[in-house]
């Protein structure tokens, strides 16, 4: 048995398992806690050691490169990841050198490397005799270049400190690029939704209103699925970017007796639940299509653990349903599958799990899923299109595109204000600015970057 800590041993094995297999961490963790039997206060430094790593992992790896005096590229991978838990340690816990350093020590022989058992310790001293500041600033020193900086002190990839720089611009407020690359690497609340119909906001036991949504309600410190109402499946762990979005449809304009809703891309069912909850109340019904089979499920057990019925869920390609079921549905969201550069509080390894490339290959699949909606759609009805990320190549370039296309083929679609649609859907002013789109930021909201905008069909 090892002499190290078992959060310590926890949050390694999860690191690695990020790093060699590509594991989710928010799925991984929970099963490795639960397996190694920890109680809360371990299970708690494990999360924070675990995700303080993954998410400053860019920085760290600047900060080893110093004290090792070569290129990341050239450690052994498994021995990266003790230095980077190491790092993390040191720099940014109360956890003691002495303890860190051994501790490291231990876990570079236990995987395996004891030939490296000499560098750790040597290049975790090393960081240990300097203070996070001074590494700071040798960090800051070495960094060629105004985006690779950034890049450095907030440990983001630079494309991703390129894009969302380009996404404040877009609406004038590019000097706010650090608050947002600092608001990345803060873990948020947890924000719940009491599902309408099911649950009112003010009669769940122990939280606080939300701070935007009329649904919203803010988890108190703790386990939520511990919560009675989260366990009886009328209130869900989410964002409230996230119940904007689906209130932005549900709420744009008042619900007729019969209509028909779809939701396109409905995995894993958070917005679906939403949704149905929202179509139930008003008389409507919903359709939630997802292309993945795994994902599938999670929409039916999302719906199930509400109790809410009467919803078609089915498995099937999107971007076919246009062709399929022409002029059929009066309210379509399409949450479109994105780079989640929104989400990055609540994801600590989603920056370095994505590549430029992926945008690409992303844009082009978000093109045909919105022509698709755009053809499923009645005439009169409203498509909300959403993403969890804020890149232009992802929002605005996509919307544009896919309304001058549609015109192009002798359709009409117009867009809506969305900021003047959130506005009187909200309950406290979120000033986004000049519409039609609506662009929300975890610096300025304190929900995950999510843009929606609304289309209607002539
Ligand atoms: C951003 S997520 C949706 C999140 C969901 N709306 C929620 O709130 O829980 C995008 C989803 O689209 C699915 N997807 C990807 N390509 C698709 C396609 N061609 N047709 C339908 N779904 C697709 C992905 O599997 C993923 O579950």
């Amino acid at each position: 048995m090892s002499r190290v800590q078992p959060a310590r041993r926890v949050a390694l094995e999860v690191i690695r398992a990020v790093e060699q297999d590509d594991a989710y961490a928010n799925l991984l963790l929970p099963q490795r806690i639960a397996k190694a039997r920890l109680d809360a206060k371990d299970a708690g430094l494990a999360t924070e050691l675990t995700y303080g790593t993954l998410r400053m992992q860019g920085y760290y790896d600047r900060v080893i490169e110093l004290a090792a005096r070569r290129p990341t590229a050239k450690i052994d991978p498994a021995v990266l990841d003790v230095l980077r838990l190491g790092t993390h340690q040191l720099l940014a816990t109360r956890v003691a050198s002495h303890a860190a350093v051994d501790e490291s020590v231990t876990q570079v022989r236990d995987a395996g490397k004891g030939q490296a058992s000499g560098f750790v310790n040597g290049v975790l001293r090393t960081i240990s005799r300097d203070t996070p500041e001074s590494w700071r600033a040798r960090v800051l020193d070495a960094a060629e270049g105004v985006d690779a900086r950034l890049a450095a002190e907030f440990s983001h990839p630079e494309w991703v400190v390129r894009a969302l720089r380009g996404a404040l611009a877009a609406e004038g407020r590019a000097d706010e690029l650090g608050e947002l690359l600092a608001a990345d690497n803060v873990p948020p609340r947890v924000s719940l939704v009491a599902l309408p119909g099911l649950d009112e906001p003010g009669a769940v036991a122990g939280v606080e209103p939300g701070r935007w949504s009329p649904v919203a309600v803010t988890a108190p410190p703790g386990d939520p699925a511990a919560l009675p109402s989260v366990k009886a499946g009328k209130v869900r762990v989410q964002d409230e970017g996230s119940q904007l979005a689906a209130l932005a449809l549900s709420r744009v304009a008042p619900i007729t007796a019969g209509e028909r809703w779809l939701d396109m891309c409905a995995g894993p069912g958070g917005k679906a639940a939403l949704l149905a909850a929202e179509a139930q109340a008003g008389g409507a019904t919903l359709v939630a299509n997802e292309l993945v089979p795994g994902r599938v499920g999670l929409v039916r057990q999302a719906l199930a653990a509400s109790g809410l019925e009467g919803v078609e869920v089915r498995q099937g390609d999107a971007a076919e349903i246009g062709a399929q079921e022409p002029a059929s549905y009066d309210r379509i969201l399409l949450d479109a599958p994105c780079t989640g550069l929104g989400a990055l509080r609540r994801r600590p390894e989603a920056r370095w799990r994505k590549q430029p490339r992926d945008v690409a290959d992303l844009a082009a699949l978000q093109v045909r899923l919105l022509a698709s909606g755009l053809a499923a759609l009645k005439p009169g009805g409203t498509l909300a299109y959403v993403t969890c990320s804020p890149h232009l190549a992802e929002t605005r370039a996509i919307v544009d595109g896919g309304v001058k296309r549609f015109a192009r083929d002798g359709g009409d679609v117009t867009l809506l204000d969305a900021p003047a649609v959130l506005g009187g859907i909200a309950t406290a002013p979120l000033d986004l600015g000049p519409g039609p789109f609506a662009q929300l930021w975890p610096h300025r909201h304190a929900t995950d970057a999510m843009f929606i905008s609304l289309l209607v069909r002539g």
